[in-house]
């Protein structure tokens, strides 16, 4: 077992750059086994434990997938199987975005039931109630969702009871390609949304209103492969521009993209932290003394889930009480527990938890419960007292590339160990156990 080992104390400055979007790249991966010629060319992709796995579930049905550095080619013309099983799925939800593709393509499309996780239970049901729609027959059963239509998909108008987002893309790959007119309504309306309806329209699809709460997509008859550069990973540049904030340093989060960012800007700003727009990125200067601030989780542009946990480790910086509110997912606070045992002062109230601040946080071992949970509790490691240990890597390695080594070039205090190389609580960690 892998560890993370950050000292807290140092404040960072530099240059970091955000990788491609782990959120947009698994969507459009999936998206590329709807080409039956052609080869997609893929840029930026970001070099994810999510993005090999997504990348084995298609090679697994017989598309030729290959990782060159950041760029990813997939040819799909060959006769593809359509059935993912359940070692996929388990590894991470986003496999059943080849439903949709599967079932435009070949009218036929099976996958493993996903099952909920540590965030919460995360039904499909907006996506079946989707291809039900466009005519297709779904069955689920044995631990499989089973998705079958004669001849092909029918445009339909679909309205999803909640904006889904992989609902929204799911539907929106199968609708590319289906027979007719599709009205999607009550959509989700995140970036990755948009950067994957520009790499389905860059592949011959009719697509407007991505984005926005209405969707219309013209079915077309064949999809080709194409070139596509993945957009910055929104989340990953948010959880660098808090570690420049709790640290009171001042990093420059190249690809950062202001229009992704608003919620997450202004909340920081309201926290007293100085954010500058540059060409390449946002620059992020902390201050002094944090202001405590309230959030409330909500689909795009609200404030997103995806930054709650990493929001809660700045919020225990700052000055006075700060409430959080997460109704996206029911069950995102597994991280509290953990940031008590770093002497985070935290009480859960319903879907809410009251932080007060500042806490004097301890160093602690303790456990990444989720990707973001993971990222959030080393971003609370830089500025506890003493050393901080971090388990469960798999969690974080799933969202993050190099993610301490890239802190440590920002000046953290922080290595990656392997657990029998760990020392004790007052012997430093040595250089020469890094395993980054
Ligand atoms: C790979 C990817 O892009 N993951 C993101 C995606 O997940 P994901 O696409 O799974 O999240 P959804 O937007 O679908 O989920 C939002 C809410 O809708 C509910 N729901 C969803 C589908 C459905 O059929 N029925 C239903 O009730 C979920 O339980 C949840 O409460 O969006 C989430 C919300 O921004 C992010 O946290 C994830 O990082
Ligand atoms: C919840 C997340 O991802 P996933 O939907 O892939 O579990 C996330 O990126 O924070």
């Amino acid at each position: 077992m892998e560890k993370i080992i950050v000292r807290g104390g140092r404040q960072l400055n530099g240059t970091v750059k955000a990788e491609g979007a782990k959120n947009a790249v698994l969507p459009v991966i999936a998206a590329s086994i709807i080409a039956s010629e052609g080869k997609s060319v893929l840029h930026e992709v970001p070099a994810l434990a999510d993005v090999y796995t997504i990348n084995e579930v298609i090679r697994h049905m017989n598309a030729d997938v290959n990782m060159v550095g950041n760029t990813v080619t997939v040819d799909a013309s060959n006769v593809l199987e359509t059935e993912a099983p359940i070692e996929y799925v388990r590894k991470m939800r986003a496999s059943v975005l080849v439903l949709g593709p599967l079932l435009a393509r070949y009218g036929h499309a099976k996958v493993a039931m996903p099952g909920g996780c540590a965030i919460g239970s995360r039904p499909i049901d907006q996506h079946l109630k989707g291809f039900e729609a466009m005519g297709a027959e779904v069955t689920v059963g044995n631990g499989y969702v089973e998705a079958e239509v004669n001849g092909r998909l029918k445009g339909a108008k679909i309205y999803f009871d909640v904006p889904s987002v992989g609902a929204t893309e799911n539907v929106m790959m199968a609708a590319a390609l289906a027979e007719g007119k599709t009205i999607l309504e009550n959509c989700a309306k995140e970036p990755e949304i948009v950067d994957l309806a520009n790499y389905l329209n860059k592949m011959g699809a009719n697509i407007v209103g991505a984005g926005t709460e209405t969707i219309r997509i013209e079915g077309v008859e064949k999809l080709t492969g194409a070139t596509h550069t993945i957009i910055p990973d929104r989340i990953e540049a948010g959880t660098f521009m808090i570690a420049a904030a709790i640290t009171g340093g001042n990093v420059l989060v190249q690809g950062a993209m202001h229009e992704h960012l608003r919620p997450l800007v202004s909340k920081m700003e309201e926290m007293g932290v100085i954010i500058q727009e540059e060409e390449s990125g946002l620059r992020v200067i902390g201050p002094d003394i944090l202001q405590a601030t309230d959030i409330k989780t909500m689909p795009h542009p609200g404030f997103p889930t995806d930054m709650q946990s990493q929001m809660m480790a700045l919020m225990l910086n700052a000055a006075g009480t700060s409430v959080i509110t997460e109704t996206v997912f029911e069950n995102r606070f597994m991280h509290v527990e953990e940031f008590r045992r770093m002497n985070a002062n935290l009480k859960i109230e319903g879907r809410s938890v009251i932080v007060e601040g500042p806490s004097s946080l301890q160093g602690a071992e303790v456990a990444a419960t989720d990707l973001r949970a993971g990222a959030a509790l080393i971003l609370a490691g830089l500025v506890a007292d003493g050393y901080t240990r971090v388990t469960e890597l798999k969690h974080l390695d799933r969202g993050y590339v190099d993610f301490a080594e890239k802190l440590a070039t920002l000046g953290a205090d922080i290595e990656r160990v392997r657990e029998e190389e760990v020392y004790s609580e007052d012997h430093e960690p040595s250089e020469s156990v890094s395993t980054l």
